[in-house]
C-alpha cells in the first residue's frame, strides 16, 4: 500500500519491483506475437510452405531466434539490475531467478505461439497480447492463490513477486536454491509452469489443425478420435483406385456417372491414355484420379486425369470455385488429396514431397514479398530453401534474375519496387533452381499493358525444358500463351485441347457483327441475312449493332466480304466487322453449359 511520508506519496520498493519486473521481463511476448502474425498475414508462411520449407522448421527457427532475443534481453535486464544494486538480483541467489527466467522465456514463446493461432489480424493481435500483460501483472498484485498459477503469467509473476519481497523486506531472507522445496510457492509457480508449458505446446499442436488457416486444411475437433478411422478409409480408396487401371473399371465402378457424363470426348480420351499409361514418359507432371473434399463436406475436384508434357505453357481456365486453386494447392503439397496421386518430375507427391518441392516453382497470385530485404536476398534465400549448394547459390540467384530482366535491380529493397517489377521478381522465385514444373497464379492481374507483354515475353521463353501450369482469368493471355488449354468446372475437367482444337470443338466458326442507324437496323438486317447460311444465329441485336455466329462454307467469307464492302452504304451499314470465335467465346460456352448441369458432390 503506498505510504504518506513528508508530504509525498512514497511507493513501497517492493510494489514498483512487482509492476516493473513482470512487465520489463514481459515485453518480448507483443514482438514474438507480431513477428508471427505478420508473416501470416503477409502470406509469407504459405509462400515459405509452398517453396518446400517444413512447417516444423519452420516453428523451430522461430523458437530459436525468440530464445535467442529473449536470452539478451534476459541478460540486459540482470545486468542492469546489478549495476543498479537492485536486491532481486543483488541478493537473491542467482540461480532461482535464472531458474525462473529460464522456463518464463520458453512459457512466453508457447504463449506467442498459442496466440497465433487465434487471430488473422496482427493489430487484434497486438493489442490483445499487450492488455492481457497488463491485465495479468494487474491481478497478480492482487491475487496470489496457488489457483491463479493455472493463468502460466500469474504463476511466473507471483514467483517473481515472492522472490522479490523476499530479498527486500528485512522480515524475511532473500531466496536460495535450497528453499525450492516441496511446498513452498516459487518452486509450485514453477512446477504449474513446465506442465502448462507442455500442456500449451499440445494445445498448439491440436488447434494449427483444427481452427481454419488459409493454407492447409482444418481437420474436425474430434480429429484425434476419428483421425485413424478416415486414413484407413482413404488408403482402402486409394488401393482400389490403383488396382483398377482399364478404363471401363475406372468409369463403371469409381468415376460418377454425372462427372463422365459432364466431361467432353478428349478428357474422356486424355484419362484413357493416361490410365493406360500411354503418356510421355518425360511428362513432368501426370495425375490420376485427383480428388479433393474439404472437410464441410464441398468436392472441389473431382477425379481429374492427365499428363503435361515438356517444354508447354498449360493454361487451367475456368471460373471462380472451379476447383483451379485447390488442385494447384494439392500439386504444390498444401492440401493432401482426398484420394488420387500425381507424379511431378518422376516423383510421387504422396510419398516424396520433398523432392517435388524441389521440383517445383510456384508464383502466387499476390507477390508475397519481405518489404525490407533485397531482390536478390529473396533469391538467395529461396535458393537455400530449396537446397541448392552454398557454392552455388549466387550463381542460381542471378540467373533467376537474368531470366527476368531484373539483374540491374538486384541491390535494391523489395518495398522500392514497382508492381510489375514485384511481379516478376516473384517469377524469378519460381524459376529458381530450375525446377521442371512451374506454377504460375495469374501473373499479369492488374499490370500495365506494356508490362504484360514483357511478362508474357519472359514466360514464353521459361518454357523450355519444363511444364508451365499457369491459371488465368485473362482469356487474352491465354490465347498468347498456352500451348494447351484445360477448362474445369464445378471441380471437372471439361475440356483439354490445344486452343485451335477448342475452338474447332466449341466455336461456332465466324461472327459478324454491324453498326447502323437506329431507322437503318430492319433494312441491313434483312440484307445481311439474306448473305448469311440459313442456320446463322443472331447472338446480339442492339439499336446500332446487330451480331451473328454461323459456320462457315467454301467461299462464303470471301463472297462475304466483296458483297458488304460494295453495297454497306445502300443498305445503311456504317460499319461491319467478321472475326473467328474467340477463346472468351468458347470458354463462355462451355462454362454456361456446365453451369446449367445440377452440382453433384
Ligand atoms: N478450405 C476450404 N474449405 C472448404 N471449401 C473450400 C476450401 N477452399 C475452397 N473451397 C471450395 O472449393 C471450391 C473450389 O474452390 P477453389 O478455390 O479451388 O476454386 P478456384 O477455381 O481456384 O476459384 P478462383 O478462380 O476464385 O480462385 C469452391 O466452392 C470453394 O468454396
Amino acid at each position: 500500500m503506498p505510504t504518506l511520508s513528508n508530504n509525498t506519496i512514497s511507493i513501497p520498493l517492493d510494489k514498483i519491483g512487482n509492476v516493473f519486473y513482470p512487465f520489463g521481463i514481459s515485453f518480448l511476448l507483443p514482438i514474438f506475437v507480431i513477428t508471427l502474425m505478420k508473416e501470416k498475414e503477409e502470406r509469407i508462411l504459405i509462400m515459405m510452405r509452398m517453396n518446400g520449407l517444413k512447417i516444423s522448421t519452420y516453428y523451430l527457427v522461430h523458437y530459436i531466434h525468440f530464445y535467442i532475443l529473449y536470452t539478451i534481453a534476459s541478460l540486459f535486464f540482470i545486468i542492469t539490475g546489478l549495476l543498479f544494486h537492485m536486491e532481486i538480483f543483488t541478493k537473491t541467489e542467482p540461480l532461482v531467478y535464472i531458474i525462473l527466467f529460464f522456463i518464463w522465456g520458453h512459457v512466453q514463446i508457447a504463449l506467442a505461439f498459442l496466440f497465433n493461432c487465434f487471430f488473422n489480424k496482427s493489430r487484434t493481435a497486438l493489442i490483445v497480447t499487450f492488455f492481457i500483460i497488463i491485465c495479468s501483472v494487474l491481478v497478480s498484485l492482487f491475487v496470489d492463490s496457488v489457483t491463479s498459477f493455472y493463468w502460466p503469467p500469474l504463476a511466473f509473476y507471483n514467483a517473481l513477486s515472492l522472490v522479490n519481497t523476499a530479498s527486500i523486506q528485512p522480515t524475511s531472507h532473500p531466496y536460495k536454491l535450497s528453499d525450492l522445496v516441496l511446498g513452498n510457492k516459487v518452486l509450485t509457480a514453477i512446477i504449474y509452469m513446465i506442465v502448462e508449458y507442455f500442456i500449451i505446446l499440445l494445445l498448439i499442436a491440436y488447434l494449427t489443425k483444427v481452427l481454419p488457416s488459409e493454407y492447409g486444411v482444418h481437420k474436425p475437433w474430434h480429429y484425434i478420435f476419428t483421425d485413424w478411422y478416415t486414413k484407413k478409409k482413404t488408403k482402402k480408396m486409394m488401393l482400389e483406385q490403383q488396382k483398377d487401371t482399364t478404363l471401363f473399371k475406372v468409369e463403371e465402378g469409381l468415376i460418377d456417372k454425372e462427372i463422365i457424363n459432364f466431361e467432353d470426348g478428349d478428357v474422356r480420351e486424355e484419362r484413357k491414355r493416361v490410365l493406360e499409361n500411354r503418356y510421355d514418359k518425360d511428362s513432368p507432371l501426370v495425375m490420376k484420379h485427383m480428388r479433393k473434399i474439404y472437410p464441410t463436406g464441398k468436392l472441389a475436384v473431382k477425379n481429374v486425369t492427365l499428363s503435361i508434357d515438356k517444354n508447354l505453357i498449360f493454361g487451367l481456365l475456368g471460373p471462380n470455385g472451379a476447383g483451379k486453386s485447390t488442385l494447384i494447392s494439392i500439386l504444390t503439397g498444401l492440401y493432401n488429396p482426398s484420394s488420387g496421386n500425381a507424379i511431378i518430375n518422376n516423383y510421387n507427391i504422396d510419398t516424396q514431397m520433398d523432392k517435388v518441392y524441389r521440383s517445383i516453382g510456384v508464383c502466387p497470385q499476390q507477390d508475397i514479398l519481405w518489404s525490407d530485404l533485397t531482390v536478390l536476398e529473396h533469391c538467395l534465400f529461396y535458393a537455400r530453401i530449396k537446397g541448392i549448394p552454398a557454392k552455388k547459390e549466387f550463381e542460381v540467384a542471378i540467373k533467376a534474375l537474368k531470366q527476368v530482366r531484373l539483374e540491374s535491380f538486384k541491390g535494391r529493397l523489395t518495398k522500392g519496387l514497382s508492381g510489375g517489377e514485384k511481379r516478376r521478381l516473384s517469377i524469378a522465385i519460381s524459376l529458381i533452381g530450375d525446377p521442371a514444373v512451374v506454377f504460375l497464379d495469374e501473373p499479369t492481374t492488374g499490370l500495365d499493358p506494356e508490362v504484360r507483354r514483357l511478362i508474357w515475353n519472359i514466360v514464353s521463353e521459361a518454357k523450355k525444358d519444363r511444364t508451365i501450369v499457369l491459371t488465368t482469368h485473362s482469356m487474352e493471355e491465354a490465347e498468347v500463351l498456352c500451348n494447351k488449354i484445360g477448362i474445369m468446372a464445378q471441380g471437372t475437367l471439361r475440356c483439354i485441347g490445344s486452343l485451335l482444337r477448342l475452338k474447332e470443338v466449341y466455336g461456332k466458326g465466324f461472327k459478324l457483327n454491324f453498326i447502323c442507324k437506329p431507322n437503318n437496323v430492319e433494312k441491313a438486317t434483312k440484307y445481311i441475312e439474306s448473305l448469311l447460311p440459313l442456320n446463322a444465329k443472331k447472338l446480339d441485336s442492339f439499336t446500332t449493332s446487330v451480331s451473328y455466329e454461323f459456320e462457315s462454307q467454301p467461299g462464303l467469307i470471301a463472297r462475304l466480304f466483296k458483297e458488304i464492302e460494295q453495297h454497306k452504304k445502300v443498305n445503311g451499314i456504317d460499319d461491319w466487322s467478321l472475326n473467328q470465335t474467340s477463346l472468351e467465346e468458347v470458354f463462355l460456352r462451355i462454362i454456361g453449359e456446365a453451369d446449367a448441369e445440377p452440382e453433384t458432390e
